[in-house]
Order: C-alpha cells, then structure tokens, then sequence
C-alpha cells in the first residue's frame, strides 16, 4: 500500500531544482501527474515499484534511444539501439509485434544457373524451344510444293537464252519461207513434225523447229502446239513471256480463217 501511494506522491523533482526541493520538502505532496515533466527525469511511471524507491538524486542514465514503444524500436526487429537491458528485455518480449526486416520478407533470388542444362553456342530447341536461339518455327518448315508441277529441262550446251538470242540476230535464215503468207488453219496443221513446226500465237504464225532446243520448258511442251494455235497454252503458261521478241527472226506469215 505504500508502495502504491509512493508511485502517486513521488518526490519526482527535477534535477535543477535540487535545491528548492531540499528547501521545500512539501512539494512531495503534489500529484506527479501535475508535475511537468523535464528532460532525463524519470518521472513516467513505469509501475516499476523498486525503481520509484531509488535515490534518484544520483541516476544520471540517459533516457531510453529509441523510446521504448517507438516505432523506430520496433522496425529494428531488435534492442541492439537500447543502452538499458532491463527495457530491452521488455520491449522485446512480446508486448510490440516484431516487424520483419527486408531479407526476411523477401529472400533474395536463388543464384542464375546459365551453364546447367545448354551448351555455350548450340541452340537448344529441344529443351527450350521458347527460349533458344533456334529459328521461329515459321521457318522451320519446308514450303508446300505448288500444285502444278513445272519442271526446269536441263538445255543442251550452246543453248541457252543468250545463245538464242546471238542465233536471232546472226542474219540465219530461220523462216524457211521467201515472204510472210497468209496461212489458214489448216494450211498450219501441216507443219507440226519436229523438224517442220509452225504455231500460231496471237493471230501471228512462227516457225518454232529452230527454237526447239532453245525452249527454257523443253522441246515436248513446245511441241504441244505444234500445227495449231498456241495462243491459250502459251498465256495460260508464261503470260510474261515476249514471243513476239522472241520469235520476230522466225515469223512466217499471219493466220486466216479458212477460205
Ligand atoms: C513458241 C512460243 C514459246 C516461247 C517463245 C517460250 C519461251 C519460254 C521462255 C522464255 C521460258 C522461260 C520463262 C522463265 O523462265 O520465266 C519458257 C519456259 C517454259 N515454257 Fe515456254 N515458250 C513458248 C511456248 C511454250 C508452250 C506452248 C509451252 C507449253 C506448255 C511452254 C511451256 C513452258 C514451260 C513448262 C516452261 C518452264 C518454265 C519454268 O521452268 O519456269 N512454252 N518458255
């Protein structure tokens, strides 16, 4: 019971009223409640009943750094700040909950393993495919072969376009005829043996034996309009073909309706 009185009616005068205080005994009898509270007293009840009957003349302790409810004090997870044990004890145990520190919250990341699993300079497609340095898959697959099949003839030697084109312009006859004619349909379906092939194409008609080994397509397909009109097969096959370029050194004459 006087213990409980004592921590109401403290003597908590401050340090630089000492004097006054031993003067003045009475002021013993003053709520500490009323009392203002200077800096480095320990006025603050604490409830601490042994630390009440001190000699608080002689206590020069420093205040507790941090405060002992700051939450500077609680952030640090720990009282290495605190210079008095015995309120680091109580601070930390349990009465504030502890906060986390950085590495606690967030582990840092496990270490990058970049030679497990890969070899330096080869793409590995078939662990990761998302992430290797293989080809978009686009790219990886064959192209579909067109529909029609066009085949490239192997042309003899001394065949080639620009040899064509060096024969044209040589001054050879390669007409067979004196002057251009008039040629009917079936004046041209007699020419259509290899060695005597005449072919209409766009109303003119050609002597088209010599081109014969000259034709990028070959000799057979070229055969196919041999004696008749070309014009729908030629246009359906190579549109961008000149043949009037191309054939002009062997023109014969133009085709006529039949008589
Ligand atoms: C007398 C008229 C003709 C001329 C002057 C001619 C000329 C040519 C030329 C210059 C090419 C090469 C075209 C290129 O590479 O882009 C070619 C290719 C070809 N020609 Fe003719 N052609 C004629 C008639 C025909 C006919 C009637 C056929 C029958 C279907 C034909 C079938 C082909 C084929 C299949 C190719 C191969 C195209 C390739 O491989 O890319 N040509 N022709």
């Amino acid at each position: 019971m006087t213990s409980y009185l004592r921590s109401w009616f403290t003597t908590g005068v401050p340090a630089e009223s000492d004097s006054v205080s031993e003067s003045k005994p009475d002021t013993d009898s003053i709520p500490s409640i009323l009392k203002v509270s200077q800096p480095g007293s320990d006025d603050e009840d604490d409830g601490d009943a042994t630390e009440t009957e001190r000699d608080r003349d002689d206590d020069d302790s420093p205040p507790a750094f941090p405060a002992p409810f700051s939450a500077q004090r609680a952030a640090s997870g720990s009282d290495s700040l605190s210079t008095k044990p015995a309120q680091t004890s109580r601070t930390s145990g349990g009465l504030l909950p502890r906060a986390l520190t950085d590495t606690q919250l967030m582990p840092p990341p496990p270490p990058p393993q970049l030679g497990a699993g890969r070899t330096p300079g080869v793409a590995s497609a078939s662990t990761t495919p998302s992430s290797s340095l293989a080809l978009p898959p686009s790219t990886t697959k064959r192209p579909t072969p067109p529909s029609k099949k066009r085949t490239k003839v192997a042309l003899a030697p001394g065949h080639s376009p620009l040899d064509w084109a060096n024969l044209k312009t040589s001054g050879e006859d390669l007409r067979g005829v004196d002057t251009l004619m008039r040629i009917t349909p079936s004046m041209l379906k007699q020419h259509n043996k290899r060695d005597d092939a005449w072919s209409a194409f766009s109303g003119k008609v050609y002597n088209i034996t010599p081109y014969l080994a000259f034709h990028p397509g070959g000799e057979r397909e070229l055969m196919r309009v041999a004696g008749r009109d070309g014009t729908k097969l030629f246009g359906l096959t190579h549109a961008w073909v000149n043949v009037d370029y191309m054939l002009d050194a062997c023109m014969v004459g133009f085709l006529v309706p039949e008589s």
